[in-house]
């Protein structure tokens, strides 16, 4: 049996609402990227920030941080990618959750992913983030959070999804689970996350 470590019993859990939004283009001839090509193109290139400074820095990253008191979950992913990036979403839809826990913390991160499906403008370096656009056969994988290697292809074909992954510091993942659908259910998910734990 595989060691548990420091976990949290579930009724001592917290959860606190991140944003994560992530543009694609269309690609084209490989110059000026243009405004929000919009969903339905072949995703040719993502757009994602190297994060400068806390949380995550020196990662490249899709968009986004804490939701505001006062803020719906969309308002507050159309917030951060204008601060981070310098783009203004005009439509955003979801395409999943994540939800992250720390070993020996109770503080569990529920991330929701968007797209930004119609934007506009033209990506600039802002004080979190230097933005740089990737073609989507060459995402810069070990750069980017351990857990987006996961779920990036459901990304990248909109096919909705709820993760779960435990990690021990930054760099390490004990366990995770990956489904199909964008609402599963955070306590079905951690269970089922455990039980593996437990088995492996
Ligand atoms: N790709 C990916 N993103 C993650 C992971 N964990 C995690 O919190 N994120 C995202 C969610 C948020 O967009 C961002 C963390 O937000 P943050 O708390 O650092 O927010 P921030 O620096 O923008 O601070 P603030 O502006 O909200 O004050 O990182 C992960 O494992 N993978």
């Amino acid at each position: 049996m595989a060691q548990q470590g420091n976990l949290t019993p579930a009724d001592e859990l917290w959860m606190k609402d991140l944003t994560l939004v992530f543009v694609f283009s269309g690609g084209g001839d490989g110059g000026d990227v243009g405004d929000g090509e919009g969903v339905g193109l072949p995703r040719k290139r993502v757009l994602l920030g190297m994060k400068k400074r806390g949380f995550g820095s020196d990662r490249f990253n899709g968009f986004g941080g804490k939701v505001e008191p006062g803020e719906t979950v969309e308002q507050g992913a159309v917030r951060e990618l204008k601060e981070e990036s310098f783009l203004d979403a005009q439509a955003m839809e979801p395409r999943g959750q994540i939800y992250f826990e720390f070993e020996g913390s109770p503080k569990v991160l529920h991330v929701h992913v968007f797209e930004a499906t119609a934007w506009t403008g033209d990506a600039a370096e802002s004080d979190e983030m230097r933005p740089e656009w990737f073609d989507v056969a060459s995402i810069p994988f070990d750069r980017m959070w351990a857990d987006d290697r996961f779920w990036f292809p459901r990304l990248l074909a909109a096919t909705p999804f709820t993760g779960y992954f435990l990690f021990r510091g930054e760099q390490t993942i004990l366990t995770h689970v990956l489904e199909d659908g964008g609402d599963v259910s955070f306590d079905r998910l951690r269970t089922t996350a455990l039980k593996q734990l437990q088995e492996q």
